[in-house]
């Protein structure tokens, strides 16, 4: 049997990690705007037995100075004086005008251990990215990260620091061009602003624009500025966009993207608002159609961290993220959802 060993290709599976902690969960789980979601999207990537197949590695906070690499020193010092005051009354006193000032309120509510809560997501985001960095792995997953619209001297939309922005950074230390590609429904402001001048990192936003609907920038000709001229991407959808068109339109892009740009790491932010049982009622997408886009970015095989973001009908959201789990540690799921204490009661 001559075999010629170099006619085989061997596929390489790729090493997968995931970001996990009790006291990660716990706290992203007490989130004011996705409250349980996280307990839910562990317990089914658990339930499922999937954490055999993926290396789980712990987080530590992000560093005051590891937050200032992106965001101003007032405005942590303002999340710092309003995580130090206890109750919300207190804080709306003391600290009312700065509060105002600085995102804030209304879409952005103070609630307990913000900045310990916000430090340690960060830090998850960024030990995805030091994962990689230590070569010990070229898919990295931190489900409880994502939160693309935190401007460097404002909280916005949910977001209080912008662990993208973070982690993207944290890329750059070892990698000369970083591809950022959000699918979130929204559009990842804060990340584009954040390297809107610079050619070493492409950002791509897939988004609805539509009047009055939030944040309301990502145009078409938004196309970055200075030495970042040509390196933002945005794409805007209208409702009622399937995976059919959205795959399609994905696919036309990234091919160019990948061409023109060839990164050598992709952060994709993998925002699971665009389902079509969303409560925001917008895209119309399966969680196939999604996984289909994940599925072709992955095929790049470029070291790769996948991250979190919308998602507010709570059970589509784990279903869709722990079919990303299985599909990037190359497991095929079971169809019925194995016997779940939290799936059950819902
Ligand atoms: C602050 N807003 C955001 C910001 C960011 C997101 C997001 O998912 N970004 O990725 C979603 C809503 S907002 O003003 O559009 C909304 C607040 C509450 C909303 C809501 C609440 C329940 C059902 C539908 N929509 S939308
Ligand atoms: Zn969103």
């Amino acid at each position: 049997l001559n075999l010629n060993v170099s006619e085989i290709a061997v596929k390489k599976t790729p090493r997968v990690a995931y970001v996990h902690s009790q006291d990660l969960l716990t706290k992203a789980n007490e989130l004011i705007r996705i409250e349980g979601r996280a307990e839910l999207v562990h317990s089914l990537i658990r339930t499922y037995g999937l954490l055999q197949y993926l290396q789980v590695v712990t987080p530590r906070p992000a560093t005051q100075s590891e937050i200032l690499a992106f965001h101003s020193s007032d405005y942590i010092q303002c999340l710092q004086d309003i995580s130090a005051v206890s109750d919300s009354e207190d804080i709306e006193e003391q600290h009312k005008h700065e509060v105002e000032s600085y995102g804030l309120s209304y879409d952005c509510p103070l609630q307990k251990d913000l900045l310990e809560t916000a430090s340690l997501i960060s830090g998850a985001s960024q030990a995805a990215s030091q994962h990689i960095i230590n070569g010990l792995a070229d898919i990295v997953i931190n489900w409880y990260g994502g939160w693309h619209h935190a401007k460097r001297d404002t909280a916005s939309g949910f977001c209080y620091i912008n662990d993208v922005v973070l982690c993207i950074l944290k890329l750059r230390q070892q990698f000369d061009k970083v591809l950022y590609v959000d699918i979130d429904l929204h559009h990842g402001d804060g990340v584009e602003e954040a390297f809107a001048t610079t050619s070493k990192v492409m950002t791509v936003s897939f988004h609805k624009l539509a009047p009055g609907f939030f944040p309301g920038s990502g145009e078409l000709n938004d196309v970055g500025t200075g030495r970042g001229k040509y390196f933002t991407v945005n794409i805007p959808l209208m409702d009622g966009i399937k995976d059919k068109e959205y795959f399609s339109i994905f696919t036309k892009v990234m091919k160019q993207v990948k061409d023109r740009f060839l990164p050598d790491a992709i952060v994709m932010q993998c925002g699971a608002d665009t389902l079509s049982e969303d409560p925001m009622t917008s895209f119309n997408l399966t969680h196939f159609g999604i996984a289909k886009c994940v599925c072709y970015m992955l095929t790049w095989n470029l070291p790769t961290v996948l991250l979190g973001g919308g998602g507010y009908h709570f059970p589509n959201t784990a279903k869709c993220w722990t079919f990303l789990t299985a599909l990037a540690a190359g497991k095929k799921l079971p169809v019925d959802i194995p016997e779940h204490e939290k799936i059950s009661t819902m």
